[in-house]
């Protein structure tokens, strides 16, 4: 489901028309849609039932505060992976005992400030990373609840860099290993074992492999207890995917199901840490048309939006939609190549679209919510995007455009 329609050959968010945002804001502009992440949220938390459980959204998809605050309002927990991302969601209303702390690479500080604030679990993706967290609770003189990051060996089916679960990935502790690690980690005198963590990938369109990583899990927790290691609660991670092309995911109905399937009736508490499927349909990135260029080989529509704004096209080879803005161009169709200002030829939003346009006309990129504005960059110093929230026929700048002077003020000359 996406937050876009066509009213009158209209592009709108919501009710608002995306023509009139770009009259008021500028462009490139992300847009939001309160509505649509509310319901992507409640699909997921609805779909666990009576089942107790936690929703912790992926703050990385999309970290703006003005997301983040929708999201605490709804009662969700936040997955975090840094001290800034912690930071992020206390400033937008959200409560730090419903926060899980992801990544590999943890430093001293942002232990003790997870610590102070009073986490709700660290989720360790090593044996350096358990004797750092037990030396930096201990010198608090506190308790650090964890769980062990196990990488389960389960191949997610996704594109390779945003796999995370298979043994050749950086992440998580090697499921051979992971009852050893547990072992170490009731030993030590800081550390308090409430729980066990997996996240096999990211865009995963399929059951199997979320059902495959449970029942890994599972298997473990059952070791656990035959070693008298009580787990309190059971975190599947995210990655359930959306479509951006024709993918067909499985509704959030379905990853549910096929994760509790693969854990059986465990009783724990289950949480899940969704980031691209509550964010990724609630926005679109809208840009302008600079110049058409026509070459030999190719159709260029240039824009004033680039990969420094959106990386994924770049990064991924991602494809995302491309729609007009206004439906009812006279202009005649052509096959273009969007692309954007940067100096790298792999500067492009989308390759051989079928586009009737001129220039000055607007284009959306389609399902940005999630991994754009949070992946965007300052590169060949350009300021990054405003961002506005739609909320019905309301709308509201949620983060300024940067300006050109905020992009160096830090800088210094040598001697300066
Ligand atoms: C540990 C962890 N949890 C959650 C997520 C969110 O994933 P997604 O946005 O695919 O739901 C990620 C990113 O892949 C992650 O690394
Ligand atoms: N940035 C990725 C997803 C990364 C997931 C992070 N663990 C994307 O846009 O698809």
């Amino acid at each position: 489901m996406s937050c876009l329609s066509y009213r009158d050959a209209q592009l709108c968010v919501e009710d608002v028309a995306v023509a009139d945002l770009a009259a008021r804001f500028g462009t490139p502009c992300y847009v939001y849609s309160r509505a649509r992440i509310e319901a992507s949220w409640r699909a997921i938390d609805a779909a666990f039932g009576a089942q107790p459980h936690r929703v912790c959204y992926a703050v990385k998809a999309n970290s703006n505060l003005a997301v983040l605050n929708v999201l605490a309002r709804l009662g969700s927990g936040f997955d975090i992976v840094s001290v800034g991302e912690l930071e992020r969601v206390l400033a937008a209303g959200g409560d730090a005992a419903n926060v899980v702390f992801s990544g590999v690479g943890k430093r001293s500080d942002e232990m003790r400030r997870a610590l102070e604030a009073g986490i709700r679990c660290f989720n360790v993706e090593s044996v350096a990373e358990l004797e750092r967290l037990n030396q930096v609770a201990g010198e608090l003189g506190r308790k650090a609840p964890i769980a062990l990051r196990v990488n389960p060996d389960v191949d997610a089916g996704t594109h390779p860099y945003i796999a995370t679960g298979m043994k050749e990935n950086k992440f998580g502790i090697a499921h051979e290993q992971a009852l050893d690690v547990y072992a170490q980690a009731a030993t030590m005198a800081h550390i308090e074992i409430v729980g066990i963590a997996c996240h096999i990938g990211s865009q995963i369109t399929r059951t199997e492999p979320f059902h495959d990583a449970a029942a890994r899990v599972l298997a473990l927790v059952a070791a656990l207890r035959e070693r008298g290691i009580e787990l309190h609660h059971i975190d599947c991670g995210g990655g359930l995917g959306v479509c951006y092309e024709d993918e067909t995911p499985p509704p959030a109905a379905d990853w549910i199901a096929a994760l509790r399937a693969g854990l059986g009736d465990s009783g724990h508490e289950l949480i899940v840490e969704p980031g691209r499927s509550i964010a990724a349909t609630a926005g679109i990135l809208v840009t302008r048309v600079e110049y058409l260029k026509p070459t030999a080989a190719k159709h260029f529509a240039v824009v004033d939006a680039a990969m420094n704004d959106l990386m994924r096209p770049a990064l991924y080879g991602a494809w995302q939609r491309i729609l007009p803005v206004q439906e009812n161009s006279t202009a005649p169709a052509a096959l273009y190549d969007v692309v954007g200002p940067v100096c790298e030829s792999g500067d492009w939003l989308g390759k051989d679209r079928e586009l009737a346009i001129r220039a000055g006309d607007l284009l959306a990129i389609g399902e940005a919510g999630a991994y754009g504005f949070g992946m965007s960059s300052n590169y060949n110093t350009r300021p990054r995007p405003c961002e506005v929230m739609v909320d019905g026929a309301h709308c509201q700048l949620v983060r300024e455009r940067e300006t050109v002077t905020e992009l160096f003020a830090g800088e210094r000359v040598l001697g300066g």
